[in-house]
């Protein structure tokens, strides 16, 4: 809770000027009452029209400046809410961005959009109705149990008698609520997963013709939402109606007790009408401390999800004396590295010697842990045993983002953003001029593609690059690589989705962009690394073979050659 009123800090003055305003509303609205109760007693047997007039006008000014304050109350309390939800959506993100790889891999993307989304928005909800609504409807019960005192004090009590019962049951089903919403959100969240996944595969899909069956999980989850959230509801629905009938309790008391005293001659005729409108009055505060506790399950439940998130603490963390990563050599040493996926372990003490500007190639079976070794480098993942050094020293003494602006690596999977050629090139440095840009795309043989679309570099690529094949995306995380321009390099499969020709001419911009760099190749066309400085056979025993292209092929019965000659076989 401490952590959730911090958030109202920067706003105390918003908070203050709404929360008066709000009680002012409450307040003020005793004025209707306490006229009519003059109206009847006073100036109506008086008969005088001017002073009928006078208090009209009296009410009709308050009126008017309760409007105002209404507009304040609403516009300005939302304007906390929103305030409130979008910071603590900023902060979520920025926490999500600094997690580590381990924590995606096992969070599901839905999980997190429901996060983002909904979670916070009843949050947002919570934070400006929450303390303002149980404020104004506590100072309104007490402006109405006062004004009701100062008339008659037994019918006052009489009055209030049942407002307990009503916050005891409103307690009540609050918690069955929490409940309630709390698998809702689950439900939600399980939601937008699915989502997320079947419509993001939904080419794969069509593809299998699996639509029906697709259509059947979606039914059985909708259905588990539907459920759930009729279950909510019904929760809902026995706590409004037993409100209500508890509260029209309260009219019928105050209409047989106000009778019998007004027979008594304890009681006027106004002071009875005030009495049955101070009764209605009362109803709206309880009805918003109703409101609140309708909303407060779903704020509370965002909010915990929410600090679930933060307190999630990345697997990779910089060091608080971490020096940043500049000048870089390029020489590289994994000094006894073992590293595991929670229980599976992947690399076991590796150990090798990468020197500046040299090209290293990994080959070997599938599943060994090439990508695996290659992504400790910019500490995707840290190592569980032994050390990495980038020019001697230690990669977790470096700046984390010193340490990944230094590497760059073009991936099997190239993930290309909604947005246009520039975008996406420009991602590399987004401060790149268009002559930058375009001279990476010549590099990256992209040209011809750029100028046969009319609107050249600001066509836009569709969601995740859909509108281009996949040698033209790969050419293009290639050009965002010739703009980021790193001393190191880490090329994985780089080339695996080009035709020949094409391989060729990218192996050429290949072997441009890595020369004077450190590069690690990791690739299964043993053509694309015949002329790297060192090809290094991994399997699942580790590094097994060493060396050049012609060192390895002439190891009798190595692995390399193996490979090679499955590779060559047909050819
Ligand atoms: N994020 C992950 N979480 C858990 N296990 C993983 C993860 N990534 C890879 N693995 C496992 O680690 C092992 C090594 O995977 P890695 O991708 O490093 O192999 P690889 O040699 O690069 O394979 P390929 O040549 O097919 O790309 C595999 O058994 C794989 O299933």
């Amino acid at each position: 809770m401490r952590r959730f009123f911090s958030y109202y800090t920067p706003y105390k003055m918003l908070f203050f000027v709404d929360f008066f305003c709000a009680v002012l509303v409450g307040l003020l609205e005793l004025a209707f009452p306490l006229i009519v109760n003059l109206f009847i007693d006073e100036l109506l047997p008086s008969g005088n029209w001017q002073w009928i007039l006078f208090a009209s006008a009296g009410l009709l000014l308050v009126y008017a400046f309760n409007t105002f304050m209404q507009f304040i109350v609403t516009y300005w309390g939302h304007m906390l809410g929103t305030n409130i939800e979008r910071d603590i959506r900023n902060d979520l993100y920025a926490h999500i961005q600094r997690l580590s790889h381990s924590f995606f891999d096992n969070t599901k993307t839905g999980k997190l959009l429901t996060r983002l989304t909904n979670d916070l928005m009843n949050v947002g909800e919570m934070a400006h109705h929450g303390p303002e609504d149980l404020f104004i409807a506590v100072m309104t019960l007490l402006g109405a149990f006062g004004v009701m005192l100062s008339i008659h004090a037994e019918l006052a009590v009489i009055s209030f008698i049942i407002v307990p019962f009503i916050l005891i049951i409103a307690i009540y089903f609050n918690k069955k609520m929490t409940i309630a919403f709390r698998e809702l959100f689950s439900r939600v969240s399980d939601f937008n997963h699915m989502i997320e996944d079947k419509i993001g595969g939904i080419r794969l899909v069509q593809a299998y013709a699996n639509e029906d069956r697709e259509m059947d999980n979606f039914r059985k989850l909708n259905e588990a939402f539907r459920a759930t959230k009729l279950k909510a509801y019904k929760i809902m629905a026995l706590n409004t109606s037993s409100t209500y009938m508890l509260m029209r309790l309260v009219t019928v008391f105050i209409l047989i007790a106000g009778a019998y005293y007004t027979m008594q001659g304890e009681l006027t005729f106004g002071e009875f009408a005030a009495f049955i409108l101070i009764s209605n009055i009362l109803f709206k505060p309880l009805e918003k401390i109703n409101a609140v506790i309708e909303l407060y399950p779903n704020g509370i439940a965002g909010f915990k999800h929410f600090t679930e998130i933060l307190r999630e603490v990345p697997d990779v963390q910089e060091k608080e004396n971490a020096v940043p990563l500049t000048d870089v050599r390029g020489h590289i040493e994994y000094d006894n590295v073992t590293f595991g996926y929670e229980a599976k372990k992947v690399l076991n003490n590796i150990s090798l010697t990468i020197h500046p500007g040299e090209t290293i190639a990994f080959v070997g079976p599938s599943g060994a842990g090439k990508t695996t070794l290659a992504a400790l480098l910019p500490r995707f993942y840290d190592v569980s045993g032994g050390g990495i050094r980038i020019d001697g020293t230690d990669i977790r003494d470096y700046t984390l983002p010193t340490l990944r602006e230094n590497i760059g690596t073009v991936q099997q999977d190239v993930f290309l953003f909604s947005g246009t050629l520039r975008d996406n090139v420009a991602y590399g440095k987004p401060d790149a001029t268009d002559e930058e840009v375009y001279d990476a795309i010549e590099k990256a043989q992209l040209k011809s593609l750029v100028d046969g679309y009319p609107r050249g570099l600001d066509t836009v690529v569709g969601e995740r690059g859909v509108k281009l094949s996949g040698g033209q995306k790969q050419r293009i995380s290639i050009a965002r690589m010739f703009l980021k321009n790193p001393p190191i390099l880490i090329l994985d499969e780089a080339t695996s989705a080009l035709d020949t020709a094409t391989e060729l001419e990218i192996q050429k911009a290949l072997n441009l962009l890595s020369k004077g760099r450190t590069t690690l190749v990791i690739a299964h066309r043993l053509a694309t690394i015949k002329n790297a400085n060192r090809i290094m056979v991994v399997t699942n025993d580790g590094i097994v073979e060493s060396g050049t292209h012609e060192e390895l092929l002439n190891i009798d019965n190595g692995k390399y050659r193996a490979l090679h000659d499955a590779q060559y076989r047909f050819s």
